[in-house]
């Protein structure tokens, strides 16, 4: 990036700083006649997010796409934080981070157009592919420990990869090279920090057997940087269940709160969808993991994949594994006879939510 194209931002906390003043210019553009909407997928933080076919200039066949719209009667921040999201997506490069193949803002209703991943978010596809009486799950656990493993690669890109730099204001950088060597002391690479790892914000490559999974929402990340997720009303809106202790007691955010909520998402993968802390209110689940309680072990779980959970949840951020460690070893457990031959129990309360139409 180039440090001068970005202001610095005087913004409150630091990890996550981009710097202000975010160049729009950058971003990809994609021409609004060579898109086209098919259908709705959902209802995302803005407006709709639709599938879609994007006609790329130089290529024969359509590509599909994934459209989020921002309606037209949205306010300058709401038009901001979309700017914004557009702008950490693009900052990324990486097979297991959702692409970002442009954005169209010539004019209302905005679109952000990214890859499509056609196999949905990995929540509700853990929930549907829950073993049923009479099906044994399509899922092992070498797909449990991959979807794991695909995640722990984009989280390991995400922390190891410097999004902002504060740079001295112009005048100061381009005074001498002396100075300039000064600058450059405050050129800090810092960690991109996710905030929000979830499997809700994980996508499917594909249902089958080759699929990846990509981490595919920065929302949470975004409104960091805007500052406004005091504004959208402070804990209400935060994902307690995924947080550290020190995170929603002292506002401490770094990549061990990343690490916090990756153990949290594979206690969700190895439950196949589970909702962590069931039935537990966020004031409950802060009082008891700030009192030392913890999620159980998934019925059926690996006690070696359930302690690399457990290091993930120590109280002291410093002591938590990196995602490069966690990598190590999930490469090692798909590695292990052992392990992988641990069948995926049916468990009858765990059967396939009840919308699920057979
Ligand atoms: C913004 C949206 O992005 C996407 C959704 C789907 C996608 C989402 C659901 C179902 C299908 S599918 C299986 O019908 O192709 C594809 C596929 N690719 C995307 N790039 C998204 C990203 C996430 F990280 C989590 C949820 C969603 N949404 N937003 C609205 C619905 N999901």
């Amino acid at each position: 990036e180039n440090a001068l194209s970005m202001a610095f931002n005087p913004h409150y906390g630091s990890e996550n700083i981009l710097g202000q003043g975010i160049d729009v210019r950058g971003l990809p553009k994609v021409a609004r006649e060579s898109l086209k909407l098919v259908k709705a997928l959902g209802q995302g933080a803005f407006g709709e997010v639709y599938q879609g076919l994007y006609l790329h200039c130089n290529s024969p066949e359509e590509m599909p796409v994934a459209v989020k719209t921002l309606p037209e009667m949205s306010t300058g921040q709401a038009e901001a934080d979309f700017l914004m999201e557009a702008a950490i997506m693009a900052k990324f490069s990486h097979p297991n981070i959702v692409h970002l193949i442009g954005v169209c803002f010539d004019r209302h209703p905005r679109f952000i157009v990214l890859e499509l991943l056609a196999g949905g978010d990995l929540k509700n596809f853990l929930r549907e592919s829950r073993p049923r009486p009479e099906r044994a799950t399509a899922l092992t656990m070498q797909d449990l420990l991959q979807s794991s493993l695909d995640v722990c690669r984009g989280c390991r890109y995400l922390e190891g990869s410097p999004v902002h730099t504060q740079v001295l204001p112009v005048q100061e950088l381009l005074q001498s090279s002396l100075d300039v060597c000064r600058g450059c002391r405050y050129l800090e690479a810092r960690r991109f920090i996710h905030r929000d790892i979830a499997a809700r914000n994980c996508l499917l490559t594909s249902r089958g057997p080759g699929r990846a999974v990509k981490i595919a929402d920065f929302g949470m990340a975004r409104d960091i940087y805007r500052a406004d997720y005091y504004k959208k009303g402070g804990k209400a809106m935060l994902p307690i269940k995924w947080m550290p202790p020190e995170a929603y007691i002292d506002g401490l955010f770094t990549c061990k709160t990343d690490v916090w909520s990756f153990g949290v998402l594979m206690w969700e993968v190895f439950s196949l969808g589970v909702m962590p802390y069931t039935g537990c209110s966020n004031r409950e689940v802060m009082e008891m993991v700030s009192g030392g309680g913890r999620l159980e072990k998934p019925f059926g779980c690996p006690q070696e994949v359930y302690r690399l959970m457990c290091e993930c949840w120590n109280p002291s951020p410093a002591a938590r594994p990196s995602f490069t460690a966690m990598q190590e070893r999930l490469q090692r457990f798909m590695q292990d006879p052992e392990i992988l031959s641990a069948p995926i129990p049916v468990v009858r309360s765990l059967l396939p939510p009840a919308d699920v139409h057979v």
